[in-house]
């Protein structure tokens, strides 16, 4: 399938996207993504948001520089900004008249049959009324301990796991760099980007490192291991630069931006 083709879409923003470094929303971002996906939607694709910023967000309203250190504060500090989240998400997409639904997932969710069938009629009746579900963890609630793993820990992976779960046909992520490069660009001024992977290995692995920005979680790591996710159920990611998120036409169009993560067959 050719990425214009795709029709059932999901789409993952990370925190760089959403936000400055200063902590501030980045509204214009935002904005682009809204307009981009509404746009979308109105050209007939279903279309899944897999957003991060829960922490980010409600970091920068409750003017912390940092993560608390405790599980339990960073878990309120990420109740109060995915409600800040949503508001402003809420608020862009309405001017597109484009409606959104929430969606907080925690492991045990998509792990056991009968809530997982549960919450794809979700997405699947929410899709059928043109409806942008909202997906980010249910990080107020997610724990993992001893016996007791509800996290994701990522939403790179997370948006994988939708995306493979929804039968999408197309995974669309966007971070804070162009793509996937030989290696580290932030540390190596020679890196050159890959525009095409077949397959993960660990040599791929090797490739990659750490996260780029203080509230980015996994780096290009949970990339790789989201991609492969994708590779393995037959399905194609694209990772791009999430600077201008109307970037997506272009990708959707088939020009050559960012690394294609798809199989030779
Ligand atoms: N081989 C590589 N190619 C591209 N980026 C890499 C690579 N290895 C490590 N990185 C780092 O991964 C970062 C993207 O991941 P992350 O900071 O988690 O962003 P996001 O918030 O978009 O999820 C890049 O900014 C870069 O610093
Ligand atoms: N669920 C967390 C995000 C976790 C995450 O993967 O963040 P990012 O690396 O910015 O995509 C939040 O909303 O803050």
């Amino acid at each position: 399938m050719q990425q214009m083709d795709a029709k059932r879409i999901v789409i993952k923003v990370g925190t760089s996207t959403l936000t400055h470094d200063n902590g501030k929303l980045n509204l214009q971002a935002i904005d682009q993504l809204c307009y981009t996906l509404s746009g979308l939607v109105n050209e007939g694709k279903e279309i899944v948001l897999v957003s991060s910023g829960a922490i980010g967000v409600g970091l920068g309203l409750l003017r912390l520089h940092e993560r608390p250190a405790s599980i339990p504060e960073q878990q309120a500090v990420a109740s109060v900004g995915q409600t800040q989240l949503m508001t402003v998400y809420q608020q862009r997409f309405s001017v597109y008249g484009q409606k959104i639904g929430q969606i907080l997932l925690t492991h045990d969710v998509v792990d056991y049959p009968i809530s997982r069938q549960n919450v794809l009629n979700t997405f699947e009746n929410l899709l059928r009324l043109n409806i942008i579900p909202i997906v980010n963890e249910n990080d107020a609630v997610a724990v993992d301990e001893l016996d007791h793993h509800t996290r994701f820990g990522d939403n790179d992976q997370l948006s994988a796991i939708v995306a493979r779960a929804i039968d999408a046909d197309l995974l669309i992520m966007l971070s804070d760099i162009d793509g996937f490069y030989d290696k580290n660009p932030r540390k190596c001024d020679d890196a050159v980007l890959i525009e095409r992977v077949t397959e993960i290995s660990e040599e791929t692995f090797k490739r990659a490192g750490g996260r780029g920005t203080k509230l980015g979680t996994g780096g290009m790591i949970t990339k790789l291991k989201a991609a492969e996710i994708m590779l393995k159920a037959k399905k194609a990611m694209l990772l791009a630069n999430g600077e201008n998120p109307s970037i997506i036409f272009k990708l959707l169009d088939g020009t050559a931006l960012g690394t294609l993560f798809k199989g030779t067959e």
